[in-house]
């Protein structure tokens, strides 16, 4: 299974997006929903106002209309990060409709909504629809509210809470289907404001016009988040770092070059970090840095180094996704003992022991040593 050991398997690609997922390295979400045309919100979905069910002695958000977005999530405290706002069951999974005709696929929800309770069914029917195509209807409002289960997922699910949250480019929350509970999670991954909306990302998408371009075909709306209404120079800017870092992101998921030329793969990490910092990015990207990061270490035998990055990682992995996602999970047991992870062994180029993590080093000092800048 070795990622390293043996040649890398080629990414696959949401047949949606385009973008890559699915391989190891690949922990957190790829291209999240199924995409269709726009269709008028107001007109399919009357506003109710919700009270977070998850959390009804506490009041952590409200569903509620939003102008030009349909309804959306609102905090209605302050929320500190880390917390799991909500975690959602299923109403039902379906199968990833790749290019199945609609006919067959309107078919199959309609006899998974003859499995569901009326209340389940009528949760389900009163999800936002985008497509313009009244034919296929419940098509419609699966394409439209999908979320995947899990990273390498053949499976969506359609979820009462969750499918009702909105997109921004760099959004204050993240979505996970966690398998150890069976449902999808929304963990801040920022402070929010009481008042603020609760937001996740659809994808992971680039430049402003990438974003731009995917989410009027896919989602019908121009995104007015507030990475997509920077200013032309400092959108020129973020355009150079996220195109950067999808470009370091793919790269880094080539196991041969971190065997040939670690140091040049952790300065790569290093780079993404400073990148992902500077378009305050703190999404399920973090960790898998990281956990790159504790890859490159551990496959040539520092053990030391590969205990700071696994540290980070699980930190970041937690904040995301909470304590029982099977990912912080495994993260803590790398933390415990790196040596546990598969590619250990794989050479010993950069062998040293667990217990030479430096006791007297701090700040910048520590983080040249970990990032082996002192030559
Ligand atoms: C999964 S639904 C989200 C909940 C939806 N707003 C509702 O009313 O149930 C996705 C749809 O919400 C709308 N939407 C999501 N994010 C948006 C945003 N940032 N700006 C405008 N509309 C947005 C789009 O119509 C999109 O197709």
């Amino acid at each position: 299974m070795g990622k390293f050991k043996k040649p890398v398997p080629k990414k696959a690609k949401c047949e949606d997006c385009g973008r890559s997922f699915g391989n190891e390295r690949d922990l957190g979400q790829h291209c999240s929903r199924a995409h269709a045309p726009a269709t008028n919100h107001e007109e399919n979905n009357p506003p109710v106002e919700f009270l977070g069910k998850d959390n009804a002695t506490s009041k952590l958000y409200i569903i509620t209309p939003l102008p030009g977005k349909g309804q959306g999530l609102i905090a209605v405290q302050d929320i500190s990060k880390g917390t799991r706002i909500l975690s959602d069951k299923p109403l039902f999974r379906i199968e990833r409709f790749g290019s199945a005709p609609p006919v067959v696929l309107e078919k199959a929800i309609a006899s998974k909504l003859d499995l569901l309770s009326q209340n389940d069914r009528r949760t389900f029917l009163s999800l936002h629809n985008n497509e313009l195509d009244a034919s296929y209807p419940l098509t419609g409002i699966v394409k439209t509210n999908a979320l995947p289960l899990g990273t390498n997922a053949s499976e969506g699910g359609l979820f009462p809470l969750a499918s009702r949250i909105n997109h921004a480019c760099v959004p204050n929350c993240q979505h996970t289907w966690n398998d150890n509970i069976g449902e999808e999670t929304i963990h801040s991954i920022r402070r929010i404001s009481k008042g603020e909306e609760i937001t996740i990302s659809y994808a992971d998408l680039g430049t402003f016009e990438s974003r731009r371009r995917h989410l009027r075909k896919s989602f019908g709306f121009d995104c007015n988040c507030e990475l997509c209404s920077l200013p032309e120079a400092a959108r020129v800017m973020s355009d150079s770092h996220q195109s950067e870092i999808q470009r370091l992101d793919e790269l880094l998921g080539d196991g041969s070059r971190l065997l040939s030329n670690p140091g040049r793969c952790l300065e790569d990490v290093h780079t993404l970090l400073a990148l992902l910092e500077a378009e305050n990015i703190t999404d399920a990207r973090l960790p898998r840095a990281y956990y790159d990061a504790f890859q490159i270490a551990i496959a040539h035998g520092d053990q030391a180094r590969a205990k700071v990055f696994a540290q980070r990682a699980y930190e970041a992995r937690l904040c995301c996704e909470g304590e029982d996602s099977p990912l912080t999970t495994r993260m803590k047991c790398l933390v415990a003992r790196p040596a546990g992870h598969r590619l250990f062994g794989t050479s010993n180029r950069w062998k040293l022991s667990e217990k030479m993590v430096p006791k007297t080093l701090e700040g910048e000092e520590f983080e040249a040593w970990l990032w082996r800048r002192n030559g």
